[in-house]
């Protein structure tokens, strides 16, 4: 692998901040991490910015295909490059950006539950996660490094600080593991903060009963949208256009003290919960 330093500089290519264009400069750790994947030779990776190939080309080396999709064409057009300089024909580089691109249908494309891998720009980790969650039934599993506190907010569970929306939404629909850290220096250019790579394993089966996924999510944004308040206020000052009477009558009917703070909540008081307003509607 040549050091992301080398290869922008030959392409005269600038890294850009908005873009959150910190590569891999370490290939052991790319290797790792697509170790830790666990990519079968039958495998459709979708690698979300591939950025110079860190991942990509090991991920290729192990799967059947890399559908990979990156928003900078004058990254694309390296890595291109890159990729046939080294012989590697089974990755499918595609320009556009991850938040308006169709993942069911790449999942329906590649005829089999996609493994998604990336180093995701920090910026946009959160909303590639939900539209994960929303597409979870063409993705198996994913492989994401994230900011670390990021990952500590998603795998985080109640009564911590970090727990929060994605803490939630995660647990109802998947298992999350740590699977590794990296440090700052091991990217070029080095970013202000560590890395940690986690696993997100999305559920066949939901593990509650709830057949109103919708309004559940809607719900813990109305919770967690105002984080310091009770679950009365939270719910009853929120889009869900509830009044506090009714708030503290379903809450109370779902197990959960109306004066509680969504911090505290199991997955399964949310879902209790949903269940009781879908009634009520
Ligand atoms: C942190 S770099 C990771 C690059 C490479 N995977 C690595 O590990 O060295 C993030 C990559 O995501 C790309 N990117 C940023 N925003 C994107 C978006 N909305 N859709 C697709 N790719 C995006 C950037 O151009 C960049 O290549």
């Amino acid at each position: 692998m040549t050091s992301p330093r080398t290869l922008l500089t030959a392409w005269n290519i600038q890294a850009k901040k908005q873009l959150g264009q910190n590569f891999l400069s370490d290939p052991n750790v790319a290797r790792a991490i697509v170790n830790r994947a666990g990519i079968a030779d039958r495998d459709v990776v979708l690698e979300i910015g591939p950025g110079l190939g860190a991942i990509t080309v090991p991920a290729a080396s192990v799967a059947r295909r890399v559908i990979a999709v990156d928003k900078d064409g004058r990254i694309i057009d390296l890595l291109r490059a890159e990729l046939l300089a080294a012989g590697v024909n089974n990755v499918d580089v595609r320009e556009a950006d991850i938040l308006k691109t169709d993942i069911d249908a790449i999942g329906r494309e590649a005829g089999c539950p996609l493994v998604v891998m990336g180093n995701l720009p920090y910026n946009i980790s959160s909303q590639v996660i939900v539209r994960l969650i929303h597409a979870r039934a063409h993705v198996r599993r994913a492989v994401l490094m994230l900011q670390k506190e990021m990952a500590q907010r998603i795998c985080a569970g109640p009564g911590s600080k970090t727990y929060g929306r994605l803490s939630v939404m995660l647990g109802y629909c998947a298992q999350t593991e740590t699977l590794m850290q990296v440090r700052a220096p091991q990217f070029f250019p080095a970013p202000k903060v560590d890395s940690t790579v986690v696993g997100i394993h999305f559920s066949d089966r939901l593990p509650l009963p709830d057949d109103d996924e919708a309004l559940l999510f809607q719900v813990v944004k109305a919770a967690f949208g105002k984080r310091r308040k009770t679950m009365r206020n939270a719910l009853s000052q929120s889009d869900l256009k509830l009044d506090p009477a009714t708030c503290e009558q379903m809450l109370i009917q779902s197990g959960i003290d109306p004066m509680q703070r969504a911090e505290h909540l199991p997955v399964a008081a949310f879902v209790r919960l949903c269940n009781q307003i879908a009634i009520h509607r």
